[in-house]
């Protein structure tokens, strides 16, 4: 199982992740209380090594500007999460993964995008993306997705994600609100929940997740 752990803001909790085995370390460039700035992210993308793939999340972004955040942070993949096309998608010279939101009216476009990840979100929330909400996993039954290519979001936490996996089977996982404490990132949580999604014992679950 893949983690992606998103939103990062400081190089210490870069490190956590890193450190606790995430796969990608995500900062986002869209109006968000985890907003960075390309300069900020490029000093912290600095202490990642080159097998944790770095992406950037951007809504609704123009090609120039991306390309300029991506060239100078040295993203390797850039998340669209906003309502960009296939088209946009197709001129960006990085790995692409896209999200859409969880409901199956939005499940045929999957088909024809052309996106290395496809990210299912929950449809609810204020914000673009960064909600912490939940939505029912088991619309994705009948996704005809290969399952690798599914990376899922929207509300997972620690006490969540075991459950997550076993619905939804996902290749990757990505969290970001489930991973805070009081608005910040908190090391303890994002270490229980990379173990926890990496997890293939059968005795692990959150019942024993403070003991660790
Ligand atoms: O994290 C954000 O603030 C954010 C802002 C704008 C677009 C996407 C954002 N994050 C992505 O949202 C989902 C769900 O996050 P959460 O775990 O429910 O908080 C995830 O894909 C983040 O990468």
């Amino acid at each position: 199982m893949l983690v992606k752990i998103c939103g990062i803001k400081t190089e210490e909790a870069a490190q956590t992740a890193v450190n606790a085995g995430a796969d990608f370390i995500g900062f986002v460039f869209a109006p968000s209380k985890r907003e960075i700035t390309a300069e900020d992210a490029a000093t912290i993308a600095q202490s990642i090594p080159p097998s944790v793939k770095k992406v950037g999340v951007f809504v609704n972004e123009t090609i120039e500007t991306m390309t300029e955040i991506a060239t100078l942070v040295g993203l390797d993949f850039i998340q669209l999460h906003g309502d960009e096309t296939p088209e946009l998608a197709e001129q960006l010279p990085f790995k692409i993964i896209k999200a859409f939101p969880a409901e199956p009216e939005h499940f045929s476009a999957m088909h024809t995008y052309p996106s290395d990840f496809y990210l299912l979100d929950s449809p609810f929330g204020k914000n673009r993306g960064g909600n912490g909400t939940v939505f029912d996993w088991d619309v994705t039954r009948n996704l005809s997705i290969d399952r690798a290519k599914i990376m899922l979001a929207g509300g997972l936490t620690p006490e969540n994600i075991q459950q997550a996996r076993k619905q939804v089977n996902p290749g990757c996982v990505d969290v970001s609100s489930g991973v805070e404490t009081n608005g910040e990132k908190d090391p303890k949580k994002i270490m229980n929940f990379i173990r926890l999604a990496k997890s293939t014992r059968k005795d692990e679950s959150i019942d024993n997740i403070h003991n660790a």
